[in-house]
């Protein structure tokens, strides 16, 4: 017999707590090792499509469940691809690449919460499930096209072996020692008929292979005879309908949940269910979900997207990213069309005629259900907003706006209007009689733009501003140029044209009598502003930074923090307001009649105000604290 080998670090912490588990739904083992069977004839069955070396009998592919009460063992079996040395090494040694990260890491910060987390539920952590209701677990497999086949064994605690054994045919045995009865958990149940019945029935009854398993029940000898006989049948104990070829009448809820759950490993029930069937041009049934929170690598590379595509109920590859555009990645699910070949490789799909009408239909399918959704549920819509707005502020900002029609319907921001999540056909219904521009502003919290100086004004006539939060936004409506004819219009940028002709006038003045000042402000900040201007946008705070048109302050900011710097080291034209009717400027002006040269500290205080206000960092926080001590030393000597 092979030496031990331990599991590697993170396999072992999992299952420590699959062994030790408390979890209320160990009986998920079961289901978790029958899609491992399922996902196995897939492989094989496919396989077989493309190599001449294999044939595959469709009608003899199965899973077989049997059951040794007297040795208290349950065994699943599977003619599936089976695993060769490598492989169970590399599968069953180490756990699932997929959910190891996201589960440490989650550990971790659950650790910190002190919740009970659902970890089992939450990354399907498949196969190593068996150790919650197993106290050893044999795997017998062997590969298809070769002619060695390997036991590996594991009682968890001290590490697995691997060794060389005899089995006929291709596939998987995985054989389950279940554990002792205790007293809250009765493990004898799984070797009891109807109990298995029952859980197939609950979690894998769509599964497309027979799960069979021989039945004993007695019967009359002959027919009308009282003499009775034990009879022993395989039985198929699912109904192998695939969930998306069954009538939507007929299908409840649950049976959706589960079914999504257990196929894409999401521990919660997806928030919308789409699933239709299509037919003309091309034909198809498609079965969608939106999950109901983002996966925790969703806005990672590491994230695929796309869905399972099957035709004629025969899987073909999963996570196929053609069929989903790119702003609906968060959607998972499947496609089975008749008119797709078997023999579509990942290359070809790329130029599929069929697929491309398949993707089209997708697309419109979800842009409208998500509508419906706006329209008909909002607080389900504002969820999903919450979930996957960013992608879809993406979508329009991405390929220079080419999605803009597809998505712009969809789009959210909070708005001054009542501090609430508005869609831009909102906003605009609400456009006050003259207004032809929709404001926004930009800044990294919804707090600190509704306090903005800039704001006070636009909102004190009427106006109703949109307060942009994340990053991609003011670029995504900068491609999207306007909405219903709309321009977009940044607060804090260029002239907003506010004033009346009377209090332009006004302005016109008050520039002109105080030239000088201005001027002499503008010299002094030379290196820091491109203008000193009296403001139009200012009415209760003293002073204000703007941008000149073109560039914002946050789309520079946004520039900056990019991985590789700001590209083009575009910077955005800084204009320092001061508000003409702010006691700051009479004593600006007073000041200035007396020591001009005192007016320097005071525009550098003013500059760096205005910086801190717009959420820039000092350029010299020292000097700013001198230049303010100073000031309250000599308010203390008046
Ligand atoms: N019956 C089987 N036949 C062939 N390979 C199997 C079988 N069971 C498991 N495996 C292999 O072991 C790997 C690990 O299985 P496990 O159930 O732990 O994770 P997974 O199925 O990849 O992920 P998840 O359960 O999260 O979907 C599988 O990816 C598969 O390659």
């Amino acid at each position: 017999m092979s030496k031990k080998k331990a599991f590697k670090a993170e396999s072992k912490r999992l299952l420590d707590l699959m062994i030790n588990s408390i979890y209320t739904h160990k009986e998920i083992f079961l289901r978790e090792l029958i899609s491992n069977a399922s996902d196995a004839i897939d492989k094989y069955y496919y396989l077989s499509l493309s190599d001449e070396n294999i044939t595959a009998d469709r009608s003899a592919l199965k899973i077989q469940l049997s059951v040794d009460k007297e040795h208290r063992t349950l065994t699943i079996s599977d003619n599936g691809i089976g695993m060769n040395k490598d492989e169970l090494e590399e599968n069953l040694g180490t756990i699932a690449k997929s959910g190891s990260l996201a589960f440490k890491e989650k550990m971790e910060a659950e650790e910190k919460n002190d919740e009970d987390v659902d970890i089992i539920g939450q990354f399907g952590v498949g196969f190593y499930s068996a150790f919650m209701v197993a106290s050893d677990v044999v795997v017998e497999s062997r590969k298809a096209g070769e002619e060695e086949a390997y036991r590996w064994e594991s009682n968890a605690v001290d590490g697995y072996t691997i060794d060389k054994c005899e089995k006929a045919e291709h596939g998987t045995t995985i054989t389950l020692v279940l554990k002792e009865d205790s007293e809250d958990e009765k493990y004898s149940q799984y070797l009891e008929t109807y109990e298995i019945e029952n859980l197939i029935k609950k979690y894998s009854d769509y599964i497309r292979y027979p799960i069979t398993m021989f039945v004993s029940h007695e019967e009359p000898k002959e027919e009308g005879s009282e003499e009775m006989q034990l009879v022993v049948e395989e039985k198929t104990l699912n109904s192998m309908v695939p969930l998306w070829k069954r009538n939507k009448s007929e299908i409840t809820k649950e049976e959706y949940n589960e079914f999504y759950k257990n196929k894409f490993n999401d521990y919660m029930d997806p928030q919308k269910v789409i699933h239709t069937h299509v037919e003309g041009s091309v034909n198809f049934d498609t079965l969608l979900f939106i999950p109901s929170k983002a996966p925790y690598n969703y806005y990672s590379n590491e994230y695929e997207k796309g869905l399972q595509l099957y035709s004629r109920g025969v899987f073909i590859m999963d996570k196929a990213s053609e069929l989903i555009p790119e702003y609906f990645r968060f959607v998972r699910g499947l496609v089975d069309s008749q008119d797709l070949s078997l023999n579509i490789s990942r290359e070809m799909l790329q130029h599929d005629r069929q697929l491309k009408a398949i993707a089209s239909k997708i697309e419109k399918k979800i842009k409208s259900e998500l509508v419906n959704m706006l329209k008909n549920d909002r607080e389900e819509y504002e969820k999903f907003w919450k979930n996957f707005g960013l992608q879809i502020k993406f979508g329009i900002y991405n390929d220079y706006g080419m999605h803009k029609e597809m998505l712009q319907d969809l789009l959210m921001f909070t708005s001054s209007h009542e501090m609430k999540l508005t869609t831009l056909d909102e906003y605009v219904s609400r456009m006050k009689e003259g207004q032809d521009v929709i404001y926004y502003v930009a800044g990294d919290n919804l707090d600190k733009l509704d306090k903005l100086p800039s704001a006070e004004l636009v909102k004190d006539k009427g106006y109703e501003i949109l307060y942009l939060t994340d990053n991609v936004d003011e670029f995504a409506l900068q491609v999207m140029m306007n909405y219903q004819e709309k321009n977009f219009k940044n607060i804090a940028q260029g002239d907003l044209n506010l004033e009346s002709e009377e209090e332009k006038k006004e302005i016109e003045e008050k520039a002109e009598e105080n030239k000088d000042m201005l001027s002499d402000l503008k010299e002094t900040l030379k290196d820091k502003v491109s203008d000193v201007v009296i403001s139009t946008r200012l009415k209760s705070h003293p002073v204000c930074l703007s941008a000149g048109e073109g560039m914002s302050f946050e789309m520079e900011k946004v520039l900056s923090q990019m991985p590789e710097g700001n590209p083009y080291g575009m910077k955005a034209t800084r204009i320092l307001e001061i508000n003409p009717n702010h006691p700051i400027f009479e004593a600006l002006q007073k000041l200035y009649g007396r020591d001009k040269d005192k007016v320097k500290d005071y525009a550098d205080l003013l500059y760096d105000q205005a910086l801190l206000i717009e959420g820039f960092d000092l350029d010299d926080p020292i000097s700013f604290s001198n230049k303010i001590c100073n000031l309250m030393v000599d308010a203390s000597k008046e």
